[in-house]
Formats: C-alpha cells, structure tokens, sequence
C-alpha cells in the first residue's frame, strides 16, 4: 500500500508517475470508506480532486508555499497527504477531524470557512502580505471551483488580482458542477479556449523583455498590440475573460493528468503575476454511485429525507405553486438539498437556479417581486447572513413579498462552526416590516408557508432546522402570524421558538410533575410578536424563552422587551425574565442533539433553568 508511505507531501516527490496513478486509486477508496463509515460529507468534491492535490503538493510547498481551497470541501486529499490520513476514522465527528480546512488541525491549512467564493478575496490578500516588506517568497495558489466562481466575491477578488498583479496561482477545478450543473457560460467557453501553454508563455515573456527596453519599447508595444488584436482575430483564441481583466490565463488541462497538471504548475510559477490555471476534472470520479446518481452521492452523501421539514417544505411549495402561478422558485445552486427538485420537475420554467450568488439572489427576487412575481428563495440560514444587505435594503426597505425560506436552521452539527444557522433571528428580526416565522412542526412549516403566500403584504422569513419534524393533528395548529398556546399554568411561562417546542413541552411535564404550574407558548412568530403571547406571560413569575439561535439579540431578547414595556404599560409587577439560547462562539462540529444537550436546549436543560430561576 502506498498511502501508507505517505506521512507528509515531501513522501510524494520520491513516487514514480506510474507509482502516482496507483496512490490515487488507494486514496479514492479510503476516501470511499471514510464518507460511508462516517455517514455524511463530501464524496464526488474530493474524489475530483484527487490528481490535483497530489499535483499541488508535489509542485509546491506547503506549508511554505500557501495551499488556499475555496469552501473546503474537497479538501480531503489534501488532509491525507499532510498527515491526516489515520485520523480520518473522526471525519465530521465531535472532537474529530473536520470536514473543512481547520488551523487548528495543521499549518497546511488556512480557511475554515466553508463558505463558497471567498478563496481569492483571502489569495489577494496574501499575495498583497507577501508582496510587502513582510514578504517571505511564499508561492500563494488558491483552488477554486466553477461553482464557487459564480459567486460574487470571486469576482472581485480575480479584479483585484488582475488590477494589482500580485503573484498568485488561481487554480479552476472546473466539473462543470456546484450541486447541480453549473449556472455558467465561462466553462464552456474557455473548454473553446486550447491554449498551447509554452507557445504563449514564451510569447509573453517574449513580449513583457521588449516592451521593457529602454526607447523602442513604446514603438514595440504599439506593434505588439497590434500584432496580437490581428493574431486573435484571425489565428489564435480569443483573449479569455481571464486576460482581460488582467490574468494570464492557461488551459485547459487533464485534471486526472498528474504529468500534465505538474507542467501547468511549474509553468504558472515561472511566468510570475497573478495566473489562472484552467484544470477540467470529473466529480465523483472513480465511483459509479458518486458519477451516476447526482442528487444522492455526487456532491454529498444527502438527500432529502421523508418526514423531514425540507420535505414537509417541498409538499407545500408545490400546493402553493399550483394555486399561485406568479410564485417562482429561487436556488443558489442547491436545488436538490434544499428541496426545490420535485418543484422544478412540476414547474420547469418557475425554478431559478442563480449559481452560488446569494446577495444576486436576493436582490433578483426583489426585482421579480417589483414585476408582479412572487419569489420564494429557498437557502441554508447560514448562507443568506451574506446577504443581509440586500434582504434590509433591496427587498425590506421596497417593501417587495419575498419569501425567505431558511432550511438547516439552528444547530445544523456535521460542517461544523461555519454551518450553524443562529444568526438569522438575530438578523432578520431588525430587519423592518419583515416576518420572520419558526415552525414547531411539519403541519406547522406547511401552514406558515400557506400564510406567508396568502395573508403577508411584504417580507416573510421561515426559518426550520435540519432535522425530522414532529408530525401533530391539523387542530394542533396555529393561524397566521399569531402565537399559539399548548399548555396553561400560572407560575412559569415558558415561550418556545421552532423546534425548541417539543423540549419545552417535555420539560413541562417533568417540571409538573414536581407540583410546578407551566405555561407553553408556541412562539411560531419572532416577528411581529403576539402581544396576547406577551400579556400571558407577563402574569407569570418567570418568563423563559427558549430559542435554536444566537441568545444575544435573538428572539428572547425581543420578546423579554415587550415583557418590559407591557409591565409599564399595565402597571403590574415586572416577573423574572430569561433566555435560553446559543451563546455568541463559534461551535465545532459535533451532532446537533449532542450540542443541543450541551448548551442546555432540551428538556433537561429546560427544567434545570426554571429550577435554577425558582
Ligand atoms: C455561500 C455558499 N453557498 C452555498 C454553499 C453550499 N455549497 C457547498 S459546496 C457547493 C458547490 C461548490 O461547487 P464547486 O465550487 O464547483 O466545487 P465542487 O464541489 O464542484 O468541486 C455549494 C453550493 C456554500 N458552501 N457557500
Ligand atoms: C459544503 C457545503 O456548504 C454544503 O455542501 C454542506 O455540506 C451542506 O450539508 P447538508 O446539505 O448535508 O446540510
Ligand atoms: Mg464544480
């Protein structure tokens, strides 16, 4: 076995090529083994990119040389060349390996984020540091994937590079896929681009030696241009998009060629300046479920699951569609997970795949909404906090319909601290005029997008965990924006947000059960706030909320402020009041029940606060 010779990326450099294409036929199936023993994470990303890292680390030196990989996700091949391979076993488990570069982990690593499009934003911002008096001749390349291309940052992170012309290597892995097939012209029209590497490096650095010489050099560069527009024109390709914002660009190339890709390397690191290098890959490569079955294996091991709020989401998205052909469907390039699939089916032309565009996203749906479309955007909590800007100002400020449906909400667990969905209360409750809504259940999540389309006259935010949801009877749930109340005492109110309900509900019991009088609210609304909701609680001793999202500023904080000002206002005694709720850090991954006991949000958690406030 050759992997396990190999304990750093220097055990790459004494390999035969023929010995290399053997590695990368081990590595592909211990990464098999590791998603499926580990149950979730990223299969078809890193089993496309398994060439390439060895290429990398072959090529350049890390931690020298700085390895930068946009979202991260495909970055197992490079935890197993740099030492990781052994503790694979922990893959996204509590305590384990993350499924994400971790600084923590290894100093061959740099961005944890696992946010998409933010590589050459950071690239740029190394090369400016190396570039400086600071510098220390480190090489910075940066992996990029077409999908992640579509997102707004690296845009302006390639302008930045190409203005500044920093050395930096951009390496496109370009599979022609995010989730879904990529929402992109740029592959198809570089796969046109053949450019013969060594013909335009020389060329150019041909070029670049004349242009410098002393006097001639103006005439020179008047010909030159001349000479290349004409070239282009009728010889050679086209100046790449790349170029002409001021990249050499390269490519394409075999991105399962390690041969080929180490030539591209070593030939961008000589040319010098900022450098994309185009490198065509396969997702899933190597294995037949990840390259046949692109919604269950091909980006991860997901999937909707039957009985889960996504699913509960789907169902109602379809029934509104069928009643409202003005509503549109909008995916920032995860159609599948987000549960938009069978809507597109149903409803070709109504579902809007943007590419990995969160912020366009927003402001689209706004335009659609301006143009008598009613837009649902359906995305992961975490990833809409990009695009806060757009919600406040473009959507909220207009006062366009647009409905925010927020899947993966709360503690998400596997992907770890970049993952977790605990700002969007937080955030969307400041937002004016917009609702934001947290159902209990899947009856819950479908009544709520039924009112959101029928009764809301602007914003509406639903937000749901990535869990099963609690199925209750169709007389178990509430109506419009209001509050609901499951359970009536007269010494503790407990005010329960989302999914925090059925926790509440049990510590209630446990609670009663010591002779204790428990109120329980289903919140169902952070924002607008039921008054009645806050008027009950007020005639109680100790108010406690209990929410999945970040306590600072969340919904107890605003529910705790109506509390107050109802006591002002009705003049009786002011009760205790508390939140229970995600403590403002950042959480590493662990299972989300795991977590949740931990911070205190289930139901023994529950009771030991109302016990400890009593
Ligand atoms: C801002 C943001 N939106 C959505 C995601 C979810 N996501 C993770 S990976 C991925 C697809 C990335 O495609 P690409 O960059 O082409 O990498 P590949 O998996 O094809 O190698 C998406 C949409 C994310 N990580 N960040
Ligand atoms: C890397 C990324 O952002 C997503 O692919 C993330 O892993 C989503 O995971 P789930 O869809 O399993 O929640
Ligand atoms: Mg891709």
């Amino acid at each position: 076995m050759l992997l396990e010779r190999i304990n750093s990326p220097e055990d790459l450099r004494s390999l035969t090529h023929a010995e290399l294409d053997d590695l990368a036929t081990e590595i592909r199936e211990f990464i098999v083994d590791a998603v499926n023993a580990c149950g979730s994470g990223h299969l078809g990303s890193n089993l496309g990119a398994v060439e390439l890292t060895i290429a990398l680390h072959r090529v350049f030196e890390s931690p020298r040389d700085i390895l930068l990989w946009d979202t991260g996700h495909q970055a197992y091949v490079h935890k197993i060349l740099t030492g990781r391979r052994d503790s694979f076993t922990t893959l996204r488990q509590e305590g384990g390996l993350s499924g994400y570069p971790s600084r923590s982990e290894s100093p061959h690593d740099w961005i944890e984020n696992s946010h998409a499009s933010t590589v050459l934003s950071y690239a740029h911002g190394l090369a400016t540091a190396q570039q400086s008096e600071h510098g220390d001749g480190r090489r910075v390349v940066a992996v990029i994937g077409d999908g992640s291309m579509t997102g707004g940052m690296a845009y302006e992170g390639l302008n930045n590079l190409g203005h500044s012309g920093r050395d930096c290597i951009i390496v496109l892995n370009d599979n022609g896929r995010s989730y879904a097939p990529t929402v992109s012209r740029l592959g198809e029209s570089l796969n046109k681009v053949r450019s013969n590497p060594t013909y335009v490096r020389e060329t150019t650095r041909m070029e670049r030696f004349l242009r410098r010489v002393p006097l001639v050099g103006r005439f020179l560069n008047r010909g030159f241009n001349a000479t290349r527009t004409a070239a282009r024109e009728f010889w050679t390709e086209p100046v790449t998009f790349f170029e002409q914002l001021g990249l050499f660009y390269s490519g394409p190339f075999d991105g399962h060629d390690v041969r080929e890709l180490e030539r591209a390397f070593r030939n961008a690191s000589e040319i010098g300046g900022p450098q994309v290098v185009h490198v065509v890959t396969q997702k899933g490569r190597g294995y037949a479920p990840a390259e046949n079955d692109s919604v269950k294996h091909l980006h991860d091991v997901g999937g909707v699951k039957p009985g889960s709020y996504t699913a509960a989401f789907t169902e109602a998205l379809i029934k509104a569609g069928e009643n409202h052909p003005e509503l549109v469907a909008i995916t920032a390039a995860m159609p599948d997970s987000t549960g938009l699939l069978p809507f597109a089916e149903r409803f070709p032309d109504r579902m809007i795949d943007v590419g990995i565009a969160e912020q366009h996203a927003v402001t689209s749906a706004a335009g659609m909404a301006m143009g008598g479309l009613l837009p649902v955007f359906a995305v992961y909590s975490t990833f809409l906090t990009r695009a806060i800007d757009q919600v406040n100002l473009d959507v909220a400020l207009h006062g366009q319909k647009v409905i925010f449906c927020l899947d993966r909400a709360g503690i998400t667990g596997d992907d770890g601290a970049s993952h977790h969905g605990v700002l969007d209360m937080v955030l969307l409750s400041k937002v004016p005029g917009m609702t934001v809504l947290a159902p209990s259940s899947y009856q819950e999540l479908q009544a709520m997008l039924h009112d959101a389309v029928e009764l809301a006259d602007g914003p509406v935010a639903i937000r749901w965990p990535k869990t099963a949801a609690r199925n209750v009877h169709a007389d178990e749930v509430g109506v419009g924006f209001r509050a609901r109340r499951w359970r009536e005492g007269d010494d503790v109110c407990i005010l329960a947000v989302g999914k925090m309900l059925e926790a509440a509900l049990a510590a209630a019991d446990e609670l009663a059960a010591e002779g204790r009088s428990v109120t329980v609210w289903d919140a169902r609304a952070v924002t607008p706030v039921d008054l009645d909701m806050i008027a009950d609680a007020a005639r109680h001793r100790l108010v406690l909320t209990v929410e999945d999202g970040y306590r600072d500023g969340g919904a107890g904080a605003l529910f705790a402020e109506h509390v107050a000002a109802h006591v002002d206002e009705a003049d009786v005694p002011m009760p205790s009041v508390s939140v229970l709720g995600v403590p403002t850090r950042f959480i590493a991954q662990a299972k989300p029940d795991a977590i949740l006991a931990e911070l205190g949000l289930d139901a023994t958690g529950i009771a030991a606060e109302v016990r400890r406030r009593s």
